[in-house]
Order: C-alpha cells, then sequence, then structure tokens
C-alpha cells in the first residue's frame, strides 16, 4: 500500500479478504505480544463497560456482550434503533487512533468496543452502514485477546469466506464492502478467553 505507515511497521504487506465487491484487508501484529497485554488489561480497567441493548425481532434484549462508545462530542449514533451517548476518549485510544490514522490515511471520530467473554458471546450478521457513518471512510478493527473467527457473507449471491483475528491485528473494511457484505462474529465451543475488539468509525457531523 503506497503512503502508509505499513512500511515503517516492520510487518508483512495486508492480505486481500474479499474477492470481489469492496475489500477487507487484515494484517497481523499491528501490535506486538507485550502491546496487546498492555493494552487489553488497561481497556478492561478503566472503561465503563456497560451490557448492550439492542432490538432484535421487536423485542429489546440485553447482550452479555459488554460495549463502551467513545467518540467526540458531538457525535451522536444509532444503532440497532438505540441512539448512543458518546464517553471521552482515553490517552491510550487516542493513541491507537493516531496510530491507525496514520496507517490508512482517514481520519476517525468515534470508538466502538467490545467486550466478548468467551466463545459462546459473538456478534450476530450484519453491515456497519448506518446512515451517520461516512461511507467513504473504512472501518478499522483492532483485535486484543482471544483468537476468534470473523466470517463474511454477501448479500446477494450468499458466499461466505472467513478469518482468524489474532491478538494484535487490524482489519480494515473498506467501502463499498458494507453495502454488499454482512460479517459476524461467530460463537465458538472451544473455551475462549476474553477478546476486546475496537472498531474506528467516522461518524458525520449532524445537518
Ligand atoms: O468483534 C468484532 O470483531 C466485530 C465487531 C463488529 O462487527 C462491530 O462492532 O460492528
Ligand atoms: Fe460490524
Amino acid at each position: 500500500m503506497k503512503n502508509s505507515l505499513f512500511d515503517l511497521l516492520s510487518t508483512p504487506e495486508p492480505i486481500a479478504i474479499l474477492a470481489k465487491d469492496g475489500q477487507a484487508e487484515y494484517l497481523n501484529n499491528f501490535y506486538a505480544v507485550d502491546e496487546c497485554h498492555y493494552l487489553f488489561k488497561s481497556l478492561l480497567s478503566h472503561l465503563p463497560w456497560e451490557s448492550d441493548q439492542i432490538i432484535m425481532f421487536g423485542k429489546l434484549v440485553t447482550t452479555s456482550r459488554k460495549v463502551v462508545w467513545v467518540a467526540d462530542p458531538e457525535c451522536l449514533y444509532t444503532y440497532s434503533g438505540i441512539q448512543k451517548i458518546p464517553q471521552d476518549w482515553t490517552n491510550e485510544l487516542l493513541q491507537i487512533k493516531h496510530k491507525l490514522e496514520q496507517v490508512t490515511g482517514h481520519t476517525y471520530n468515534s470508538c466502538l468496543l467490545n467486550l466478548y467473554h468467551n466463545g459462546n458471546e459473538g456478534m450476530g450478521w450484519h453491515s456497519d452502514n448506518e446512515k451517520e457513518l461516512d461511507s467513504a471512510t473504512p472501518i478499522a478493527s483492532v483485535s486484543l485477546g482471544a483468537r476468534r473467527k470473523f466470517a463474511f457473507r454477501h448479500k446477494q449471491d450468499k458466499t461466505t469466506t472467513s478469518v482468524f483475528l489474532e491478538n494484535g491485528s487490524l482489519l480494515i473494511m473498506h467501502p463499498p464492502m458494507q453495502e454488499h457484505w454482512q460479517h459476524s462474529l461467530l460463537k465458538t465451543k472451544i473455551a475462549t478467553s476474553p477478546r476486546i475488539n475496537l472498531t474506528f468509525r467516522k461518524i458525520l457531523p449532524r445537518i
């Protein structure tokens, strides 16, 4: 990738995952193991984790997965029918955001964090294509902790493809892939330790 920090990161080139209709790139070792360990512990203990509330089949459901939504104060975001009020950025999150901005060449004003306690917790099929999201900015997803399988499913032909998201990895979902593909964090019976995922997004200002 040209004009990016990939060259400086001493990591291999990212791997392209999708065969058509937009792209998702996977990069291992975006963070080294010792940094991952530190970040995981720090995010786990310093952020105000809460159960998520989503509307599923018309009913309000409280998830066992925990979430935190961090963003610039003017950001408003409605997802799964519920409007979220943002938390303030912490120094660590600002550092991660800065590194991602250098690597991707895009700016971000929001981060959704998910905490999966074990393999019984996942995230169902969806696209991150809410109207508040800037459709020209890729979504940058950092994984810390347990290795988990992440799958893509094409909206028309239903073909699927998947990738294991390792501790310290980065997945970049480029526009317009959200229009054509859904994704899911699959549950697994294999006992897994906890995992934190951070998705950095750009939210459009309110009109
Ligand atoms: O946990 C993950 O890797 C995915 C999370 C996700 O898809 C989302 O927050 O929209
Ligand atoms: Fe998503």
